[in-house]
């Protein structure tokens, strides 16, 4: 039986990001622990002649330009690469919030490549789908596979799958979005300067109160530049870590999103119950990262 064109597009959560300096081509290098989230969007492939995109969902009016989405940026990359390629037309149901440093257009990109290479019987190994994900954004090799693994570089240096114990959270955006490159700007590093901090806590092997541990030690480097940006990312933070049972609040890539862990499910969703009564208007999640 073929298997269904239809991919769950996983919000992607940085658990730690310290940046390592910056590059002479001005981008920056990073180590990142990155985990994926049971919430996050949706795209299915229909088979057909052309290369289409529709977008639906509550918050697809976001996402910009159908012509620059970054699911179309993606398929026409490997369609440039893989001569014949069978294409048609994707459909995305858009749930995450946009601009909010969980990857979401990654994501979308990264699922966009697992369907093309479905219909066409190509390994996700494939250079010419690895080409595909890096030429799209610095955050789409890493949601090809969307499993907890270390991310380094700009993004294209990963290391093998990490058997992380299940974490139990609640994602938070206050509906303001938050764009990369001004985060990194605000960041202030010059093109070759290099930064000597504390190293990344290996993560390999921990159990749940280990990881825990070392991921109070790790950081978000791009926590502070953010929040200069948009102060509101404090008062998130805050909220999020006077919840009961909140073990570890810290925000994602380059925000606003902020995750908080909790022991088990019970604890996150009387977290999300209790920060959506405060800020209705705010996006919260309770969810599971692995
Ligand atoms: C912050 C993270 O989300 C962490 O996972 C990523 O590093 C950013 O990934 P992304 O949004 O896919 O980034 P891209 O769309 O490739 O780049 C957007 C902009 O962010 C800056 N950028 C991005 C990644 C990186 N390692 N250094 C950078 O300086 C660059 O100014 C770039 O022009
Ligand atoms: N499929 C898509 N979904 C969301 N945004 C998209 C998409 N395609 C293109 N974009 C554009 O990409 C930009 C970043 O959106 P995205 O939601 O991916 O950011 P992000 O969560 O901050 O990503 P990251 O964590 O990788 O930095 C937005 O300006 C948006 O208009």
């Amino acid at each position: 039986m073929p298997q269904p064109l239809a991919t769950r597009a996983p919000a992607k959560i940085n658990l730690t990001l310290h940046v390592l300096g910056r590059r002479a081509d001005g981008y920056h290098d990073l180590e990142s622990l990155v985990a994926f989230a049971g919430t996050g969007d949706d795209l299915r492939l229909e088979p057909g002649p052309g290369l289409a995109l529709k977008i639906a969902g509550p918050t697809a009016a976001f996402a910009g330009n159908d012509a620059d989405n970054l699911v179309l940026k993606a398929a026409r990359l490997l369609a440039e690469r893989v001569e014949g390629l069978k294409v048609g037309e994707l459909h995305l149901m858009k749930r995450l919030p946009v601009a909010a440093g969980i990857g979401g257009g990654s994501s979308d990109a990264a699922a966009a490549l697992r369907l093309l290479a479905r219909l066409n019987n190509i390994p996700l190994s494939h250079p010419a789908v690895r080409e595909a994900a890096r030429l799209t954004g610095a955050d789409v090799p890493v949601c090809l596979e969307p499993r907890a693994r270390m991310m380094r570089g700009v993004g294209e240096a990963l290391d093998p799958v990490l058997g992380l114990p299940r974490l139990f959270c609640v994602l938070v955006n206050p509906r303001v979005p938050v764009e990369t490159p001004a985060v990194f700007r605000e960041l202030g590093l010059q093109a070759g300067q290099v930064l000597s901090g504390a190293p990344h806590p290996a993560m390999e092997g921990a159990s749940p109160a280990s990881l825990l541990d070392r991921l109070k030690v790790a950081r978000n480097d791009l926590e502070a530049p953010a929040c200069r940006v948009q102060p509101v990312i404090r008062e998130v933070i805050g909220l999020v870590e006077a919840t009961e049972g909140c073990r570890l609040a810290r925000m994602s890539g380059s925000g606003a999103t902020v995750f908080g862990l909790y022991g088990d499910c019970t604890a996150s969703a009387e977290a999300a119950k209790r920060i959506r009564r405060e800020r209705p208007g705010w996006w919260v999640k309770a969810t599971s990262l692995r």
